[in-house]
């Protein structure tokens, strides 16, 4: 990935707001100019003193003038400051909308390999505390700089000595404040390092926090989250003692540019080098020279923290997204799929070798073998949630690269065991598949995936909150709603993977029915372990080890595929056992 400069990354994500940003340094660049010439003027009253003049009218003209800067200087800040949080919030939308916009747009594997805690860290909070940068910094460290080249410029005109002089001690300052930057990277990284650790690990704990109970392993957990929580406390401390001394001489010295001013200025003016009035304007005017820089100075150090966000932001908009075009450019004649020569690896391990799979439109198949056959994976495929590496995917005649991202999810279901159920009523989960739906569509899909009854048992029927991740259902529960909810969307392909492997037999055989009746005019693929729930499929798919071992009806593999009658015998074998216990 090409890094980029954090203001070419800011301006790219304001958007069409960052004609804001430019009126704002503008109108910034007043209020600084304002903040700094009534140190002429002042000056001037000064000689005019000096000189014995004691008509008002001398002083009239610089003291009206003086009060028109102080107004314009605090009236110029409004305006640019108001301007830059217009911006400011703009770019944190742009930048949320872009990195959610691409990480629907990625491949499963891409955002899993990202932790969800860091994720969640760099899109919420990290980002919004950029907020500092972006509003205040830009105007303000472009102003400040430019207010400071221009004072120095006029001071230098007027006396080259003075000006020269006055930059003393800032020289000094910042030969000490350069010290402290030997390192900053190292020091920085390692400490959004360690808070990244932080997160994930405050997110794996909460995660976590049924299986630690469980296993009564509360407290080694919590020794991990507190090593954690010191380490991220340390790297900042140990940041904070090397950079102390360096810091506090930069700031104590780098100001006081009357430390050579007064004392040098005045052997000029001894030796008749400078006269009075330039000695006086020197004085007043390297006083406000050296402010503008030292509040850009305060600045840098949210300029460094913008950066790093900003790169971590550009890292997530900028992951490889499925290859899909923006409009589709054919239309699939049916539901059929068909997987030609595909493999497929997850990371740098292959787990399906050349699989080639036709399955006729309206067709009802199943996906069964042994664990780790890479079952899922091919569901998985078909779902669009990966690309294969190798060969390509069909539906109805149209490969899925030629199809946007949009359109196939229209055709296509996925419900996998651990469906996600949003923490909202059933209703509203329900509502997902297909936001046009209403409330008398939900009420009639849920009866014919045989859970009305149970919903409306609930106490507050469809209006039941379901909790954080659905956490106030059982597991049959959560599934058989998020089977509902894939029904409501009615695509034409539906894959159920596991989608009733945490039913009850009573209720799995409710649901079955209920969907051989949804599923008239579908595809449909299912995996299921429980065999006896898949025997009256079309066509049984046997994987074995990343291929495809044998396929056929039920009778069919029991003659042909040795793997398939075992798989069956202990499956009856099982059944029996449970019937016995
Ligand atoms: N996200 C992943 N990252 C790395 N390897 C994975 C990932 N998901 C699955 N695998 C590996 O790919 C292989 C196939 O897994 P897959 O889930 O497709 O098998 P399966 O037949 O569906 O198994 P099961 O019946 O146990 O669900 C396995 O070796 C598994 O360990």
């Amino acid at each position: 990935m090409k890094r980029r400069g954090l203001f070419s990354i800011i301006f790219d994500y304001a958007g069409a707001k960052k004609k804001y940003y430019v009126f704002s340094i503008i109108t910034s660049l007043i209020s600084v100019t304002a903040g700094i010439s009534p140190f002429y003027f002042i000056a001037s009253i000064i000689n005019k003193l000096i000189e014995g003049r004691n008509e008002f009218s001398a002083y009239s003209l610089d003291s009206i003038l003086l009060l028109v800067l102080f107004f314009l200087k605090g009236a110029f800040h409004i305006v640019s400051t108001s301007l830059s949080h217009i911006a400011a919030y703009q770019t944190i939308k742009g930048v949320r909308k872009r990195a959610i916009d691409s990480l629907a747009l990625a491949s499963l594997g891409d955002v899993k390999s990202h932790n969800s805690g860091s994720l969640k860290n760099t899109l919420c909070e990290r980002i919004d505390s950029t907020e500092v940068a972006l509003a205040h910094i830009i105007p303000e460290f472009t102003g400040n700089i430019i207010g400071f080249l221009g004072t120095f410029i006029y001071l230098m005109i007027i006396s080259w000595q003075m000006g020269l002089i006055a930059l003393i001690p800032f020289t000094i300052g910042m030969v000490s404040y350069l010290t402290m930057s030997i390192g900053y990277e190292k020091y920085w990284n390692n400490c959004i390092n360690k808070t990244k650790v932080l997160n994930d690990t405050a997110v794996e704990y909460i995660n976590g926090i049924e299986v630690i109970k469980a296993f009564g392993k509360s407290e080694s957990s919590y020794k991990k989250f507190k090593k954690a929580a010191k380490e991220g406390a340390d790297c900042f401390v140990e940041w904070q003692r090397k950079c102390n001394i360096a810091f506090s001489i930069a700031m104590t010295v780098a100001p006081y540019t009357l430390l050579a001013v007064l004392p040098l200025g005045g052997i000029l003016y001894y030796h008749g080098m400078i006269t009075l009035e330039v000695f006086v304007i020197s004085i007043l005017m390297s006083v406000g020279l050296i402010s503008p820089l030292i509040n850009s100075m305060g600045h840098v150090d949210d300029l460094h923290k913008a950066k790093t966000i900003f790169s971590e932001i550009d890292e997530i908009v900028s992951m490889d997204h499925l290859n899909r075009p923006s409009v589709s450019k054919n239309t699939p004649k049916d539901s059929s799929i068909s997987l030609k020569g595909v493999s497929f690896g997850y990371e740098d391990k292959e787990v399906l070798h050349n699989i080639n799979l036709d399955i006729k439109a309206n067709s009802q198949i199943a996906l069964v073998g042994p664990s780790g056959a890479g079952k899922s994976t091919i569901a998985k495929l078909i779902a669009s949630l990966w690309d294969p590496n190798k060969g390509d995917i069909y539906i109805g005649g149209v490969n899925i690269k030629d199809l946007t991202l949009e359109d196939y999810n229209k055709m296509v279901s996925y419900v996998s065991q651990n469906n996600y159920l949003f923490n909202v009523s059933i209703l509203e989960n329900i509502k997902m598949g297909n936001l046009n739906a209403t409330d008398e569509d939900v009420i009639a899909v849920c009866k014919k995936c045989g859970i009305h009854d149970f919903i409306m048992n609930l106490e507050n029927g469809y209006n039941t909150i379901v909790g954080d991740s659905g956490s106030h259902l059982s597991g049959g529960e959560r599934q058989r709603i998020s089977i509902a909810r894939a029904m409501m969307k009615d695509s034409k392909i539906v894959i159920l993977d596991e989608a009733t492997a945490y039913t009850d037999p009573e209720n799995e055989a409710i649901i079955q029915k209920s969907l051989s009746a949804l599923a008239e005019d579908k595809t449909v693929i299912v995996i299921a372990h429980r065999l006896s729930t898949i025997i009256h499929s079309d066509d049984i798919i046997l994987v074995n080890d990343g291929i495809i071992e044998a396929h056929g009806k039920h009778e069919e593999l029991l003659e042909k595929s040795e793997l398939y009658k075992n798989m069956w015998l202990s499956h009856i074998a099982g059944k029996d056992s449970d019937l016995n216990a």
